[in-house]
């Protein structure tokens, strides 16, 4: 992590924890985590979408720093889309990230690079930060390819937008393969490819907008692995599955993130 680029911790708790649980989980890890915590650390909780308007009330009653996203949002605005939510509403609710083109909804509800832009624009249109994810299955890491399979992945998934969209955006690379198995990529793994990706971000917007950018490392982060990561000079933070939704170990891995101490 550079100097300038301040690391952002983002706790996506997939389907899990209803509104009441939410509520528990957050003031747990507001607990664990003083004020003085966040003046090194942005952290962010990413509940299912039926939590955020308990989390909000909880964020706000209490005055926490630490802010909220959804998981995922519309392409549309508004309209006949039976199911879908408005990044309208996301923002409406407070929400200050959303998750776009995670690979579980790349690979189970076939978002492909086109969808994943439509809904980076959407983010960007109603003040959201998106968090897009990329990242290769295990066959293109066997093979090599990673590096340009995830340049190009982020090419697609961003094209078109411009220096100042893009100064918006946050990268996840989350390797399929490191997601959910315990199986971390190496710090140098996660550098390689996070560095590639600023790399392209460089060559489409500058070298200024690719040094401000937020690249952050997704695949079986913990607060045991936490510190090796975000120690690499091209990864800017993590975004937390399963170790998200413990708040003692969320905290934790936050703590050192904003490089200590321990809470
Ligand atoms: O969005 C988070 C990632 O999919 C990582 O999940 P994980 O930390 O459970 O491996």
């Amino acid at each position: 992590m550079a100097g300038t680029r301040k690391p952002l911790i983002a706790g996506n708790w997939k389907m899990n924890l209803n509104h009441l649980e939410a509520i528990a989980l957050v003031q747990k890890i507001a607990f664990a985590l003083p004020a003085k915590y966040f003046e090194k650390v942005d952290v962010t909780v990413i509940p299912p979408f039926t939590d955020i308007r308990s989390v909000q009330t909880v964020v706000d009653g209490d005055k926490l720093l630490l802010t909220y996203g959804a998981q995922d949002l519309s392409e549309h605005d508004s309209g006949a889309y039976t199911g879908e939510i408005s990044g309208a509403f996301l923002a409406k609710l407070g929400c200050t990230f959303v998750v776009v083109g995670h690979s579980e909804r790349r690979t189970m509800h076939g978002e492909t690079d086109e969808v994943v832009l439509a809904k980076t624009k959407a983010a960007l249109r109603h003040g959201l930060t998106p968090i897009v994810c990329v990242g290769e299955q295990l066959d293109v890491r066997e093979a090599g390819d990673h590096v340009e399979y995830c340049t190009q992945q982020t090419s697609a998934s961003l094209a078109g937008l411009s220096g100042d969209e893009l100064s918006k955006v946050v990268i996840a690379y989350e390797p399929v393969w490191a997601i959910g198995t315990g199986r971390v990529a190496t710090p140098d793994d996660a550098q390689e490819v996070c560095r590639a990706i600023r790399g392209n971000i460089a060559s489409v917007a500058g070298d200024e907008v690719a040094s401000h950018l937020r690249i952050l490392y997704g695949g079986s982060v913990s607060s045991k692995n936490v510190a090796e990561i975000v120690g690499k000079p091209d990864v800017d933070g993590a975004l937390v599955g399963g170790a998200s939704l413990k708040a003692d170990e969320f905290a934790t891995l936050s703590a050192i993130a904003a490089g200590g101490p321990l809470p």
